[in-house]
């Protein structure tokens, strides 16, 4: 079993057999964690520091009740027999590491090349998004954008550039302020084809940040 499926089927397992808990006892959890910073979730400050937490996970994690594959359900086949790359750059990419539950912060960048359909572009970002808006690796969270694609579309290819910093690593621990870190995953005409390759990295380079 690779990574990414082990990684979907623990995601399926999750949903169906774990509880979720009640809003109460999230807001509870986050007074404790206040209590373990060394702070007083009675004073006048924090009173409503669990309850806009509790709002804030929400929106972060917003992408465990989305499906990928809904979003990019639509697709057009009128393009006039447009088939070369179609690509989104500089797109956001604003996740969580599943290690320290850290912010990690930067840019995507999304190419696939067609098989007689395409999708509506906001799609691709959105894909983005479901993704990014989890507990992630990076390299779980490239592989899962490329996979959900592909699995949808059935494209001639996927290419997916993630750059981003995480804040596990600049703001503790080995405390690199500027380290980035890359991923790329490729699929079908990208990964047999270093032209193309180069071309889409050539693209994302001139295009992104
Ligand atoms: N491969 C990978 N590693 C990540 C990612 N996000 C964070 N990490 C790393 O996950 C590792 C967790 O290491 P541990 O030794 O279990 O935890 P730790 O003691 O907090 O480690 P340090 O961060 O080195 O202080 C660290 O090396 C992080 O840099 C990611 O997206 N991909
Ligand atoms: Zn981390």
């Amino acid at each position: 079993m690779d990574a990414l499926t082990d990684k979907k089927t623990l995601d399926a397992a999750t949903a169906s057999t774990i509880a979720r808990p009640s809003r109460q006892e999230a807001e509870e959890a986050v007074r404790t964690l206040l209590r373990w910073a060394g702070d007083d979730p009675r004073r006048e400050g924090l009173i409503d520091t669990p309850k806009r937490v509790v709002k804030a996970y929400e929106e972060w994690f917003a992408g465990y009740s989305k499906d990928a594959g809904a979003e990019l359900g639509k697709v057009f086949e009128d393009v006039q027999g447009y088939d070369d790359m179609v690509m989104l750059t500089n797109m956001d990419v604003e996740s969580h590491c599943e290690h320290h539950m850290a912010p990690i912060l930067g840019t995507a960048c999304v190419a696939y090349l067609p098989d007689r359909a395409v999708v509506g572009i906001s799609k691709i970002a959105k894909v983005v998004e479901i993704f990014s808006k989890r507990l992630q690796t990076q390299e779980t969270m490239t592989a899962q954008i490329a996979d959900a694609i592909e699995e949808a579309m059935k494209p001639r290819g996927v290419a997916v550039f993630v750059d981003a910093k995480h804040q596990c690593m600049t703001t503790r621990g080995v405390h690199h302020p500027n380290v980035s870190t890359i991923t790329t995953t490729f699929t079908g005409e990208f990964k047999a084809n270093p032209e193309l390759r180069e071309r889409f990295m050539r693209l994302c380079e001139k295009n992104y940040r």
